[in-house]
């Protein structure tokens, strides 16, 4: 199996130049920083408190460090390698969309995983679709497309447009709306979200397919759930090791998609 890709890239250059350069800069010269002078802490000098806490924790990280040598572009992508490692997600050949691709960490694992970039003769060559509300550098093996809300109909469109055959065999979602800081409406956004993808997976996922999403853990998990289960033979929860142990954040996997099946109601 094989899927051709064209075209590779479909962000809106005149945003997406001004607002990439400004971004990467300001992250590289916090990175650069950090690396300079934490050791000396003159780098903390006028941070709020929550800015310390969040610089100390960044820098002791094991995973933000196994990121950088082996250039992933955010530690996220450890949680996708334990996922996969355990449960089989990517296979070689498989079409992926990946919802909340931004920065594109879970893409570059997918695309390996896939082999969408070809690099493995006699390997069938898969698929990586990402889509964010942020512009994501371009990767290649990857097709982005960005800037783009999933939640808008347009998209939908534009995903089918751009898989092959119309569908993918994988839906990934990273996706988080911006955190409030308040865990019931932020886990009610989330909810939201995820909810909408599988009606989404109704037009998208091919049957037999995979869906896994990231989700807080809160009073509508227990009604996602159902709804998975309605559509998917098996579902799981998982927390993996990269995910950070005080973080209610779980992700939900569900495996062999069943168009047509009762589907309970959420
Ligand atoms: C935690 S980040 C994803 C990290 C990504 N998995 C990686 O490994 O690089 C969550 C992303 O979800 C995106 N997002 C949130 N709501 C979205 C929406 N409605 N449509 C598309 N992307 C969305 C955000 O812009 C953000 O980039």
């Amino acid at each position: 199996m094989g899927w051709t890709r064209e075209p590779t890239y479909v962000c809106d250059a005149r945003l997406y130049a001004p607002v990439c350069s400004l971004r990467s800069l300001k992250l590289l010269h916090v990175s650069l920083q950090c690396q300079r002078f934490h050791t000396a802490g003159s780098y903390y000098k006028g941070r709020t408190g929550a800015e310390h806490l969040w610089l100390t924790r960044h820098l002791k990280d094991p995973y933000v460090k196994a990121a950088k040598v082996e250039s992933y572009r955010c530690r996220s992508a450890f949680k996708l390698l334990e996922m996969d490692e355990r449960h089989r997600i990517l296979r070689p050949g498989l079409r992926v969309l990946d919802c909340g691709a931004a920065p594109g960490a879970w893409s570059q694992v997918a695309v390996q995983r896939v082999n969408a970039a070809g690099t493995d003769p006699g390997t069938p060559v898969g698929f990586v679709l990402g889509v964010d509300l942020l512009h994501i550098f371009p990767l290649e093996g990857a097709t982005f497309l960005c800037p783009a809300d999933v939640t808008d109909p347009g998209t939908l469109q534009r995903i089918q447009e751009l898989l092959p055959g119309g569908r993918a065999d994988v839906i990934l979602s990273d996706m988080a709306p911006n955190a409030t800081g308040i865990h019931s409406l932020d886990h009610d956004r989330l909810i939201r979200l995820c909810l909408f993808l599988l009606d989404l997976a109704a037009d998208v996922l091919h049957p037999g397919g995979t869906f896994l999403c990231k989700t807080w853990a809160g009073s509508q998990s227990l009604a996602l759930q159902k709804r998975l289960t309605g559509q998917f033979q098996s579902t799981r929860t998982i927390k993996p090791r990269a995910s950070r142990k005080e973080s209610s954040e779980v992700y939900l996997l569900a495996t062999q998609y069943q168009r047509g099946m009762g589907c309970a109601e959420a």
